[in-house]
């Protein structure tokens, strides 16, 4: 078990963040981050274009690992593993720890489907049709598509699709959501509803989410992490994290100026 010099024991945390920085290829993207994830809290992450918000959301389930280029520094400790352990694979990992983009990306199957080929692919033995319902469900999606199952994932509006996804993602029962920027393509009756749903998920998950609307930030998470980029001496842009509190905190008192003038609009 790995100590925590704060207040909040590692049972109390998904994740603790140590000293992390990424590179693509010799370029330092993002620098020196320390977070603690507590678990079920829906943590945002908020910043100016650039600041390392998706490069950082992606070391938690190893998702830089498929760009070639990118390699991270500090450890990353998921409950008491080090997820870059040797030991740890990422496929498993990545099970554990669903995504949800910026685009929807159904597959190109139907909606019934969509939910199934995930839980098939993970051997699970359960009845197929239940958790195909209680997925959609949850998603807050059911009541839209429960006479449509075999029609096209492709065929529903963009904010359903999106919900789609987020049933997809909650069927092989993972513990932890990342979400990057997740309404970014999305009205504002379906940004709404991610947003119920996200209170409602975050009762039984971990979810972490980027986004670029600070009003989304301020009314769905617990905590919030500000990122900023500070010019490099070689001409490039390197990100940090200035302050992460509560969400509160961050939008009424943050330490920081930075934070202060983010948050009031004054730059970014
Ligand atoms: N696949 C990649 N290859 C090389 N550089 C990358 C790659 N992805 C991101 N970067 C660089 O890393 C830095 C951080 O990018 P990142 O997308 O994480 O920032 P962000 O804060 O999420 O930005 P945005 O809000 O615009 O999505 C940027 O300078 C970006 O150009």
């Amino acid at each position: 078990m790995v100590q925590d010099s704060s207040t909040q024991t590692l049972t109390d945390l998904t994740f603790k963040v140590e000293n992390v920085g990424v590179y693509y290829g010799s370029a330092l993207a993002v620098r020196d981050v320390f977070l603690d994830i507590p678990k079920g809290q829906i943590v945002a992450f908020i910043g100016p274009s650039g600041c390392g918000k998706s490069t950082i959301l992606r070391c938690f389930n190893r998702m830089n690992d498929l760009i070639p280029s990118a390699r991270m520094t500090g450890r990353i400790i998921y409950h008491d593993t080090d997820i870059y352990a040797r030991s740890v694979d990422p496929v498993e990992l990545r099970r554990r720890i669903g995504m949800v983009f910026q685009k929807p990306n159904p597959f190109p199957k139907s909606i019934y489907e969509n939910i199934s080929f995930g839980a098939k692919i993970n051997g699970y033995q359960g009845d197929m049709d239940e958790l195909v319902e209680q997925s959609l469900r949850r998603a807050a999606i059911w009541e839209e598509v429960k006479d449509k199952l075999n029609e096209s994932g492709l065929s529903l509006s963009g904010g359903q699709q999106q919900r789609l996804c987020i049933a997809r993602a909650i069927a092989i029962e993972p513990e932890v959501i990342l979400m990057d920027e997740p309404c970014s393509a999305l009205d504002p009756i379906s940004t709404l509803k991610i947003e119920e749903l996200m209170q409602e998920l975050k009762e039984q998950y971990t979810i972490i989410i980027v986004t670029h609307n600070m009003q989304q930030a301020s009314r769905v998470s617990d905590k919030t992490a500000f990122f900023n980029a500070e010019a490099t001496e070689s001409g490039g842009k390197v990100g940090y994290l200035v302050e992460y509190d509560d969400t509160q905190t961050i939008f009424t008192n943050p330490q920081q100026e930075y934070t202060r003038d983010y948050v009031s609009g004054r730059f970014g």
